[in-house]
């Protein structure tokens, strides 16, 4: 099935409310088809809730979301959709033959051989049983049937946690190569944030339930310049700085002021400026609840076009 929509993901206005705590907020994004997206927030920022809702295990309060342009709640996104769990679920009591052989019965466009490729590259003998296997394999065999069911989007919470070092490098060089090869989006939440620098070229961030970030690290990560210098003032930070720029985070050393700004146009040569790491710059949002959000222009859905970040 093809479809003309150029977005993987269309979130307006998504909440999801618990009792009076809202776990998602009025969140609104759209993600362009074929990127690999790293969902970042701290603990409880919502990303899971935010999973859940892609895959109609939660049910939003407000708003909508769409997956190549047809609402979630239509049965046909279903089958284009892979969604792997923080918790790997799977029958203890299958073997994994019998585990790749569900999948390729309830998936129309199952890929054996690739399935059985990841699953003996690690090597977990296909006739032992779910149960029996170690977390990192089970974590395995979990790859397998998500990658196995070839899907357009891949949801996964949290992947990589329990893989040793070797299986997770295995598994990000399959993740990019799958989306490189076949378009395949990748929606990863993670707190990896090294590893997620490495692998993808897309970034949400949620904090508090609310998006904090979300664009193409490319256009990102270059947009904040970290800066130090001799501190003035109450807090350290010079007043020229917070008045051209937007500083994210700032702290003071002695007589040495260090800040994570978003540039707004030249700085003082008497400053040292350098290009902050992506996981500089997300770790400053991450310190920085009351930071001012930042979503690209080509992350924005029609409503939010030409509003102030
Ligand atoms: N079923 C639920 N009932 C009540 N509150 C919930 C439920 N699920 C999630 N929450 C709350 O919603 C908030 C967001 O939780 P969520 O699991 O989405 O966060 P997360 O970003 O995935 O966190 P983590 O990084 O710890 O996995 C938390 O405050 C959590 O307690």
């Amino acid at each position: 099935m093809s479809d003309p929509s150029p977005w993987a993901i269309e979130a307006e206005g998504l909440g999801k409310q618990y009792g009076r705590g809202w776990a998602l907020r009025d969140c609104s994004f759209r993600l362009p088809a074929g990127h690999i997206c790293a969902l970042v927030g701290p603990n409880g920022a919502g990303k899971s809730t935010f999973l859940g809702t892609a895959t109609r295990l939660v049910q939003p309060t407000t708003g909508t979301l769409k997956l190549f342009g047809v609402p979630v709640s239509d049965p046909a996104v279903l089958s284009r959709v892979s969604f792997l769990a923080q918790d790997k679920p799977l029958y203890p009591r299958f073997t994994v033959a019998e585990t790749l052989r569900l999948g390729r019965e309830l998936n129309p466009r199952w890929d054996q051989e690739l399935a059985e490729r990841i699953v003996r590259s690690g090597k977990v003998p296909l006739s032992a049983r779910i149960g029996t296997l170690s977390g990192g394999q089970r974590t395995r065999v979990a790859f397998a049937l998500a990658f196995g069911k070839r899907p357009e989007l891949l949801l996964l919470d949290e992947p990589m946690s329990d893989l040793d070092p070797l299986a997770r490098h295995e598994m990000s060089g399959l993740l990019m190569a799958e989306a490189a090869e076949h378009g395949t989006t990748v929606l990863m939440s993670s707190h990896m944030l090294s590893e997620m620098e490495v692998m993808c070229d897309y970034l949400l961030v949620l904090a508090e339930g609310r998006l904090r970030m979300a664009g193409q690290t490319d256009d990102l990560i270059p947009a904040h310049l970290l800066v130090t210098g001799v501190a003035e003032g109450d807090d350290g930070v010079p007043e020229e700085l917070r008045r051209q720029h937007t500083v994210v985070e700032s702290r003071v050393t002695g007589r040495q002021f260090s800040a994570l700004i978003r540039s707004g146009g030249p700085l003082s040569d008497s400053w040292e400026v350098l290009s902050p790491s992506m996981e500089e710059v997300l770790l400053a949002y991450l310190r920085s609840p009351d930071a001012p959000t930042l979503i690209a222009d080509e992350s924005r859905v029609d409503g939010q076009r030409g509003a102030a970040a």
